[in-house]
Protein backbone atom coordinates (compact mmCIF):
# COMPACT_ATOMS: atom_id res chain seq x y z
CA UNK A 1 0.00 0.00 0.00
CA UNK A 2 1.51 3.49 -0.69
CA UNK A 3 1.76 5.62 1.73
CA UNK A 4 -1.01 8.64 2.61
CA UNK A 5 -0.06 12.29 1.17
CA UNK A 6 -1.03 15.03 2.91
CA UNK A 7 -0.69 17.92 0.05
CA UNK A 8 -1.37 16.72 -3.32
CA UNK A 9 -3.05 20.02 -4.89
CA UNK A 10 -1.90 19.48 -8.38
CA UNK A 11 -3.47 16.08 -7.99
CA UNK A 12 -0.81 14.38 -9.68
CA UNK A 13 0.19 11.95 -6.90
CA UNK A 14 -3.58 11.22 -6.04
CA UNK A 15 -4.78 10.14 -10.21
CA UNK A 16 -1.43 7.98 -10.60
CA UNK A 17 -1.94 6.52 -6.82
CA UNK A 18 -4.56 3.82 -8.62
CA UNK A 19 -2.09 3.21 -11.75
CA UNK A 20 0.59 2.10 -9.39
CA UNK A 21 -1.33 0.00 -7.24
CA UNK A 22 -3.23 -1.53 -10.08
CA UNK A 23 -0.67 -1.56 -12.42
CA UNK A 24 0.48 -4.99 -14.11
CA UNK A 25 3.46 -4.29 -16.28
CA UNK A 26 5.83 -2.32 -13.77
CA UNK A 27 6.26 -2.11 -10.28
CA UNK A 28 8.62 -0.94 -7.52
CA UNK A 29 11.18 -2.15 -5.24
CA UNK A 30 10.55 -0.94 -2.15
CA UNK A 31 14.42 -2.59 -0.54
CA UNK A 32 16.21 -0.74 -3.40
CA UNK A 33 14.26 2.48 -3.25
CA UNK A 34 15.84 1.89 0.53
CA UNK A 35 18.90 1.33 -0.77
CA UNK A 36 18.87 4.28 -2.84
CA UNK A 37 18.42 6.41 0.10
CA UNK A 38 20.92 4.86 1.62
CA UNK A 39 23.51 5.79 -1.23
CA UNK A 40 22.27 9.01 -2.11
CA UNK A 41 24.86 10.85 -0.46
CA UNK A 42 27.66 9.58 -1.78
CA UNK A 43 25.86 9.24 -5.25
CA UNK A 44 25.51 12.89 -5.28
CA UNK A 45 28.23 13.94 -3.78
CA UNK A 46 28.55 17.28 -1.75
CA UNK A 47 28.91 18.93 -4.69
CA UNK A 48 25.19 18.76 -6.25
CA UNK A 49 23.56 21.56 -7.53
CA UNK A 50 25.25 24.74 -7.46
CA UNK A 51 22.64 27.30 -5.48
CA UNK A 52 20.93 28.62 -8.58
CA UNK A 53 19.16 25.11 -9.23
CA UNK A 54 21.35 24.89 -12.38
CA UNK A 55 24.32 22.16 -12.15
CA UNK A 56 27.50 24.22 -12.32
CA UNK A 57 27.94 25.01 -15.60
CA UNK A 58 24.84 24.29 -17.62
CA UNK A 59 23.91 27.99 -17.06
CA UNK A 60 26.21 28.78 -20.66
CA UNK A 61 23.51 26.62 -22.89
CA UNK A 62 20.69 28.81 -21.63
CA UNK A 63 20.00 32.66 -22.50
CA UNK A 64 19.56 34.69 -19.79
CA UNK A 65 19.51 38.55 -19.06
CA UNK A 66 16.82 38.69 -16.35
CA UNK A 67 14.27 40.34 -18.11
CA UNK A 68 10.61 39.71 -19.41
CA UNK A 69 12.42 38.24 -22.39
CA UNK A 70 13.86 35.24 -20.44
CA UNK A 71 10.74 34.82 -19.08
CA UNK A 72 9.27 34.61 -22.32
CA UNK A 73 12.33 32.34 -23.01
CA UNK A 74 12.11 30.22 -20.69
CA UNK A 75 8.52 29.24 -21.58
CA UNK A 76 9.21 28.33 -25.26
CA UNK A 77 12.25 26.46 -23.18
CA UNK A 78 9.59 24.42 -22.02
CA UNK A 79 6.78 24.30 -24.90
CA UNK A 80 10.08 22.72 -26.89
CA UNK A 81 11.20 20.34 -24.14
CA UNK A 82 10.20 17.01 -25.40
CA UNK A 83 11.49 13.72 -27.08
CA UNK A 84 14.84 14.23 -28.58
CA UNK A 85 15.56 10.93 -29.56
CA UNK A 86 15.72 9.48 -32.94
CA UNK A 87 14.20 6.35 -34.96
CA UNK A 88 15.87 2.97 -34.39
CA UNK A 89 19.14 2.66 -35.80
CA UNK A 90 19.38 6.42 -36.82
CA UNK A 91 21.83 8.84 -35.33
CA UNK A 92 20.21 11.55 -32.64
CA UNK A 93 19.27 14.92 -33.78
CA UNK A 94 22.13 17.78 -32.21
CA UNK A 95 24.17 21.15 -32.75
CA UNK A 96 27.98 22.71 -32.58
CA UNK A 97 27.53 25.20 -30.11
CA UNK A 98 30.70 27.16 -29.36
CA UNK A 99 32.22 24.44 -30.84
CA UNK A 100 30.85 21.86 -28.13
CA UNK A 101 28.86 18.86 -30.34
CA UNK A 102 25.20 18.75 -27.96
CA UNK A 103 22.62 16.41 -28.61
CA UNK A 104 18.95 15.97 -26.40
CA UNK A 105 17.83 18.51 -24.33
CA UNK A 106 21.12 20.87 -23.90
CA UNK A 107 21.44 20.81 -28.02
CA UNK A 108 17.34 22.46 -27.63
CA UNK A 109 18.72 24.74 -24.88
CA UNK A 110 21.86 25.96 -26.68
CA UNK A 111 19.57 26.21 -29.95
CA UNK A 112 17.62 28.54 -28.43
CA UNK A 113 20.36 30.49 -27.06
CA UNK A 114 22.08 30.28 -30.27
CA UNK A 115 18.72 31.76 -32.05
CA UNK A 116 18.98 34.65 -29.90
CA UNK A 117 22.50 35.60 -30.45
CA UNK A 118 22.16 35.42 -34.20
CA UNK A 119 19.04 38.46 -33.24
CA UNK A 120 16.08 36.06 -33.69
CA UNK A 121 13.87 37.80 -31.38
CA UNK A 122 12.18 34.35 -29.87
CA UNK A 123 11.19 36.29 -26.85
CA UNK A 124 8.69 37.93 -28.57
CA UNK A 125 5.28 37.11 -28.70
CA UNK A 126 3.68 38.18 -32.37
CA UNK A 127 7.34 36.47 -34.15
CA UNK A 128 6.46 33.69 -32.08
CA UNK A 129 3.07 33.45 -33.79
CA UNK A 130 3.72 34.24 -37.15
CA UNK A 131 6.64 32.12 -37.51
CA UNK A 132 7.54 30.21 -40.29
CA UNK A 133 9.01 26.87 -40.72
CA UNK A 134 11.79 27.67 -42.80
CA UNK A 135 12.53 30.13 -39.33
CA UNK A 136 11.98 27.39 -37.18
CA UNK A 137 13.96 24.97 -39.23
CA UNK A 138 17.03 27.50 -38.78
CA UNK A 139 16.97 27.93 -35.59
CA UNK A 140 17.01 23.84 -34.79
CA UNK A 141 19.28 23.80 -37.82
CA UNK A 142 22.37 21.02 -37.08
CA UNK A 143 25.59 20.14 -39.12
CA UNK A 144 24.67 16.75 -38.73
CA UNK A 145 21.81 17.38 -41.19
CA UNK A 146 19.21 15.10 -38.86
CA UNK A 147 16.60 16.89 -38.42
CA UNK A 148 14.94 17.47 -34.77
CA UNK A 149 11.97 14.82 -34.30
CA UNK A 150 8.42 16.35 -33.96
CA UNK A 151 9.57 18.70 -36.10
CA UNK A 152 5.65 20.17 -36.99
CA UNK A 153 4.57 19.34 -33.54
CA UNK A 154 6.83 22.26 -32.53
CA UNK A 155 5.93 24.73 -34.69
CA UNK A 156 2.73 24.19 -33.86
CA UNK A 157 3.74 24.61 -29.71
CA UNK A 158 5.92 27.99 -31.31
CA UNK A 159 2.65 29.33 -32.87
CA UNK A 160 0.44 28.67 -30.00
CA UNK A 161 3.27 30.10 -27.42
CA UNK A 162 2.93 33.02 -29.28
CA UNK A 163 -0.72 33.19 -29.87
CA UNK A 164 -1.77 32.81 -26.48
CA UNK A 165 0.43 35.37 -24.55
CA UNK A 166 -0.92 37.75 -27.18
CA UNK A 167 -4.49 36.69 -26.06
CA UNK A 168 -4.07 36.51 -22.66
CA UNK A 169 -1.04 38.15 -21.47
CA UNK A 170 0.10 40.86 -23.29
CA UNK A 171 2.52 39.10 -24.88
CA UNK A 172 4.60 38.55 -21.53
CA UNK A 173 4.19 35.39 -19.88
CA UNK A 174 5.73 37.74 -16.75
CA UNK A 175 1.89 38.66 -16.44
CA UNK A 176 1.01 34.97 -15.90
CA UNK A 177 3.48 34.35 -13.31
CA UNK A 178 2.05 38.13 -11.37
CA UNK A 179 -1.05 36.37 -11.42
CA UNK A 180 0.18 33.58 -9.76
CA UNK A 181 1.41 35.52 -7.11
CA UNK A 182 4.19 33.58 -5.76
CA UNK A 183 2.76 30.29 -6.05
CA UNK A 184 3.79 27.41 -7.97
CA UNK A 185 1.11 25.17 -7.69
CA UNK A 186 -1.33 28.37 -9.28
CA UNK A 187 1.38 28.60 -12.21
CA UNK A 188 1.01 24.91 -13.01
CA UNK A 189 -2.36 25.32 -13.11
CA UNK A 190 -2.40 28.27 -15.47
CA UNK A 191 -0.07 27.21 -17.59
CA UNK A 192 -2.15 23.73 -18.51
CA UNK A 193 -5.77 26.02 -18.52
CA UNK A 194 -3.98 27.97 -20.73
CA UNK A 195 -1.26 26.49 -23.38
CA UNK A 196 -3.36 23.54 -24.78
CA UNK A 197 0.57 21.73 -25.50
CA UNK A 198 1.33 21.89 -21.56
CA UNK A 199 -1.91 20.08 -20.89
CA UNK A 200 -0.19 16.68 -19.77
CA UNK A 201 -2.91 14.14 -18.82
CA UNK A 202 -3.81 10.83 -19.60
CA UNK A 203 -6.76 8.25 -19.21
CA UNK A 204 -5.99 4.77 -17.29
CA UNK A 205 -8.99 2.20 -17.06
CA UNK A 206 -11.63 5.03 -17.16
CA UNK A 207 -9.29 7.55 -15.43
CA UNK A 208 -8.16 10.65 -15.45
CA UNK A 209 -4.20 10.74 -14.98
CA UNK A 210 -1.87 14.12 -14.48
CA UNK A 211 1.49 14.00 -15.20
CA UNK A 212 1.39 17.66 -15.96
CA UNK A 213 5.50 17.23 -17.07
CA UNK A 214 6.07 20.12 -18.70
CA UNK A 215 4.21 22.82 -16.57
CA UNK A 216 5.77 21.99 -13.59
CA UNK A 217 9.56 22.11 -15.43
CA UNK A 218 8.72 25.49 -16.68
CA UNK A 219 7.97 26.65 -13.17
CA UNK A 220 11.21 24.88 -12.00
CA UNK A 221 13.35 26.38 -14.53
CA UNK A 222 12.14 29.72 -13.88
CA UNK A 223 13.25 29.41 -10.54
CA UNK A 224 16.38 27.77 -11.43
CA UNK A 225 17.27 30.19 -13.67
CA UNK A 226 15.88 33.36 -11.81
CA UNK A 227 17.78 31.97 -8.81
CA UNK A 228 14.72 32.04 -6.82
CA UNK A 229 14.49 35.77 -7.21
CA UNK A 230 11.53 37.87 -8.47
CA UNK A 231 9.76 35.77 -11.61
CA UNK A 232 11.35 33.12 -10.19
CA UNK A 233 10.23 33.40 -6.73
CA UNK A 234 7.99 30.62 -4.96
CA UNK A 235 6.28 29.63 -1.73
CA UNK A 236 5.34 26.49 -2.72
CA UNK A 237 7.67 24.48 -4.44
CA UNK A 238 7.36 21.57 -2.39
CA UNK A 239 4.38 21.17 -3.66
CA UNK A 240 5.20 20.38 -6.95
CA UNK A 241 6.24 16.31 -7.87
CA UNK A 242 9.19 14.88 -10.04
CA UNK A 243 8.80 15.71 -13.55
CA UNK A 244 8.02 12.52 -15.79
CA UNK A 245 9.67 12.68 -18.50
CA UNK A 246 11.82 9.21 -20.21
CA UNK A 247 15.47 9.69 -18.13
CA UNK A 248 13.99 9.39 -15.02
CA UNK A 249 12.34 6.04 -15.50
CA UNK A 250 15.68 4.98 -16.74
CA UNK A 251 17.69 5.83 -14.12
CA UNK A 252 15.55 4.33 -11.60
CA UNK A 253 15.04 0.86 -13.43
CA UNK A 254 19.11 1.44 -13.45
CA UNK A 255 18.97 1.30 -9.49
CA UNK A 256 16.51 -1.46 -9.51
CA UNK A 257 14.29 1.02 -8.19
CA UNK A 258 11.47 0.38 -10.52
CA UNK A 259 10.80 -3.21 -12.25
CA UNK A 260 9.33 -3.89 -15.68
CA UNK A 261 7.53 -7.45 -16.48
CA UNK A 262 9.78 -9.46 -18.70
CA UNK A 263 7.47 -8.83 -22.07
CA UNK A 264 7.53 -5.01 -21.29
CA UNK A 265 11.71 -4.85 -20.67
CA UNK A 266 11.90 -7.13 -23.76
CA UNK A 267 10.34 -4.34 -25.73
CA UNK A 268 12.14 -1.48 -24.19
CA UNK A 269 15.49 -3.03 -24.72
CA UNK A 270 14.99 -3.53 -28.46
CA UNK A 271 13.96 -0.04 -28.26
CA UNK A 272 10.52 -1.00 -30.09
CA UNK A 273 8.03 1.99 -29.63
CA UNK A 274 5.49 1.96 -26.87
CA UNK A 275 2.06 4.02 -27.68
CA UNK A 276 1.25 6.90 -26.42
CA UNK A 277 -1.60 6.51 -23.91
CA UNK A 278 -1.01 2.60 -23.74
CA UNK A 279 -1.23 0.95 -20.13
CA UNK A 280 2.16 0.18 -19.93
CA UNK A 281 3.80 4.10 -20.73
CA UNK A 282 1.18 5.30 -18.15
CA UNK A 283 2.30 2.91 -15.77
CA UNK A 284 5.96 3.44 -16.27
CA UNK A 285 4.69 7.32 -15.46
CA UNK A 286 3.26 6.96 -12.38
CA UNK A 287 6.04 4.39 -11.15
CA UNK A 288 8.10 7.20 -11.80
CA UNK A 289 6.49 9.59 -9.67
CA UNK A 290 5.52 7.82 -6.94
CA UNK A 291 9.06 6.09 -6.52
CA UNK A 292 10.72 9.67 -6.30
CA UNK A 293 7.69 10.31 -3.29
CA UNK A 294 8.73 7.42 -1.57
CA UNK A 295 12.39 8.03 -2.00
CA UNK A 296 11.55 11.16 -1.09
CA UNK A 297 10.12 10.18 2.28
CA UNK A 298 12.53 7.85 2.75
CA UNK A 299 15.40 10.96 2.50
CA UNK A 300 14.00 12.32 5.09
CA UNK A 301 13.49 10.12 7.07
CA UNK A 302 16.80 9.82 7.45
CA UNK A 303 17.73 13.76 7.87
CA UNK A 304 18.24 14.52 4.47
CA UNK A 305 15.00 16.64 3.58
CA UNK A 306 14.63 17.52 0.15
CA UNK A 307 11.60 18.61 -2.13
CA UNK A 308 10.80 16.07 -4.99
CA UNK A 309 12.43 18.69 -7.55
CA UNK A 310 15.53 19.04 -6.23
CA UNK A 311 15.21 15.10 -6.11
CA UNK A 312 14.06 14.99 -9.98
CA UNK A 313 17.18 17.31 -10.65
CA UNK A 314 19.27 15.37 -9.28
CA UNK A 315 18.85 11.78 -11.13
CA UNK A 316 18.18 13.75 -14.26
CA UNK A 317 21.58 15.07 -13.61
CA UNK A 318 22.96 11.66 -12.65
CA UNK A 319 21.05 10.31 -15.97
CA UNK A 320 23.38 12.17 -18.06
CA UNK A 321 26.28 10.97 -16.55
CA UNK A 322 26.16 7.34 -16.48
CA UNK A 323 27.05 5.40 -19.21
CA UNK A 324 25.55 2.05 -20.66
CA UNK A 325 22.16 2.39 -18.86
CA UNK A 326 19.43 0.25 -20.57
CA UNK A 327 17.45 2.24 -23.22
CA UNK A 328 14.58 4.06 -21.89
CA UNK A 329 11.77 3.50 -23.37
CA UNK A 330 10.31 4.82 -26.69
CA UNK A 331 7.05 6.85 -26.72
CA UNK A 332 6.51 9.72 -29.37
CA UNK A 333 4.86 12.39 -27.61
CA UNK A 334 4.53 16.04 -27.36
CA UNK A 335 4.21 15.78 -23.34
CA UNK A 336 8.15 14.94 -22.13
N1 LIG B 1 12.73 14.99 -15.13
C1 LIG B 1 13.45 15.86 -15.84
N2 LIG B 1 13.43 15.79 -17.19
C2 LIG B 1 14.20 16.67 -17.87
C3 LIG B 1 15.01 17.63 -17.25
C4 LIG B 1 15.66 18.34 -18.30
C5 LIG B 1 16.66 19.44 -18.21
N3 LIG B 1 16.38 20.36 -17.14
C6 LIG B 1 17.52 20.80 -16.37
C7 LIG B 1 18.74 21.07 -17.16
C8 LIG B 1 19.40 22.17 -16.67
C9 LIG B 1 18.65 22.70 -15.54
O1 LIG B 1 19.18 22.17 -14.36
C10 LIG B 1 17.24 22.15 -15.75
O2 LIG B 1 16.55 21.96 -14.58
C11 LIG B 1 15.23 17.78 -19.50
N4 LIG B 1 14.36 16.78 -19.21
C12 LIG B 1 13.76 15.80 -20.10
O3 LIG B 1 14.75 14.80 -20.36
C13 LIG B 1 14.59 14.30 -21.69
C14 LIG B 1 15.82 14.71 -22.49
O4 LIG B 1 16.89 13.86 -22.13
P1 LIG B 1 18.11 13.69 -23.20
O5 LIG B 1 17.46 13.06 -24.45
O6 LIG B 1 19.13 12.83 -22.50
O7 LIG B 1 18.61 15.11 -23.49
C15 LIG B 1 13.34 14.98 -22.24
O8 LIG B 1 12.20 14.23 -21.86
C16 LIG B 1 13.34 16.29 -21.47
O9 LIG B 1 12.06 16.89 -21.40
C17 LIG B 1 15.01 17.70 -15.83
O10 LIG B 1 15.66 18.54 -15.17
N5 LIG B 1 14.22 16.78 -15.17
Amino acid sequence: MLPAVEIDPLGVLSSTRGVVEEGEHVWMNSEQIQALSERWPELIGPAGVSASGLAAGYDRYHFFDGSERSVNWILLLDALNFCFWPEKDQPRWGITYQGELLNGYWAEAAALTRAVEEGRPIWDAAYLRDMSREELALIFRSEQEQQIPLFEERLTHVHEVGRVLLERFDGQFSQAVAQAAGSAVRLVQLLVEAFPSFRDVARYRQREVRFFKRAQICVADLHALFRGQNWGAFYDLDQLTIFADYKLPQVLRHFGVLEYHPTLAKRIDQQEPLPAGSEEEIEIRAATVWACELLRQALAARGLPMKAIEIDQQLWLLSQRIPDMRPYHRTRTIYY
